[in-house]
């Protein structure tokens, strides 16, 4: 992966796995971010960035020529750091990918709202405030909403970016919890500065320094037992 002549990522080969949480960490810079906007073609997004390589979900080849990138978003989302919920009420964020995507009976969209806010945690606290303002709510509550908004188009996979790293501490827990309720249906990419918190929910880590994977093991074994000295350095915080 490229941003003009600049390489961020390289010989990268990792296999995640369906209906696990895959934490990514490393130090800042190192291309986390650039490795989980890799996932959904998000990168196209920047200009002059370039892909080498081949991205494999359930077998398709997701950089192919045929692949339709609006639809490969609907299965691949992404919740970013900071909850950006739209200018808009709490039902119409969630109802809004639906709509676009072409969902019209009330009643079907009423159902998707609820059941996808139940998932998100976040329905109980919300349920007799549907028309109000999103923006209204709690910076934790934006975040579950954020990640409501996506459960409502049907993903398969969710690329989470530091999702809690704007968030208190209680917030942060509530996300965790469902972080780790979501991956009975979802399989999950968090990247996350904190390493506790990747020690805490997931069942894999890829370890990253300058644009590789020095390890990627089993979540436990990598904070119990490293192979690489590099990784140990890391996780005892002697740099980064
Ligand atoms: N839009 C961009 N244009 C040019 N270079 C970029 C861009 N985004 C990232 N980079 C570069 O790519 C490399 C990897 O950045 P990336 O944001 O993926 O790292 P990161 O590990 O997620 O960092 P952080 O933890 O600070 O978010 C860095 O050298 C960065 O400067």
């Amino acid at each position: 992966m490229y941003y003009g002549d600049i390489q961020a990522l390289q010989d990268i080969n990792l296999s995640i796995k369906e209906k696990e949480i895959t934490a990514l960490i490393g130090p800042s810079g190192c291309g986390k971010s650039t490795f989980l906007r890799v996932l959904n073609r998000m990168n196209e997004l920047i200009i002059n960035t370039r892909v080498e390589g081949t991205v494999y979900i359930d077998g398709d080849d997701i950089y192919s020529a045929k692949v339709d990138v609006v639809n490969l978003r609907k299965r691949v989302g992404m919740v970013f750091q900071k909850p950006n919920p739209f200018p808009k009420s709490i039902y119409d964020n969630v109802a809004y990918g639906p709509r676009i995507h072409g969902m019209r009976d009330r009643k079907k969209i009423d159902q998707l709202v609820e059941k996808s806010l139940r998932q998100a945690a976040l329905w109980e606290e919300v349920k007799d405030r549907l028309q109000r303002a999103a923006l209204g709510l709690s910076g934790g509550q934006q975040q579950r909403l954020s990640i409501a908004r996506l459960l409502a188009v049907g993903p398969e996979v969710l690329l989470m970016d530091e999702p809690t790293s704007a968030l208190d501490p209680v917030s942060t827990m509530k996300i965790e919890e469902l972080v780790q309720d979501l991956k009975e249906r979802y399989t999950i990419v968090i990247v996350t500065h904190n390493m506790q918190q990747a020690a805490r929910i997931s069942d894999k880590t890829a370890f990253f320094l300058n644009g590789e994977v020095i390890e990627f093991n089993n979540t436990d074994t990598m904070f119990t037992n490293p192979t690489d000295q590099r990784t140990e350095d890391y996780i005892t915080g002697r740099f980064g």
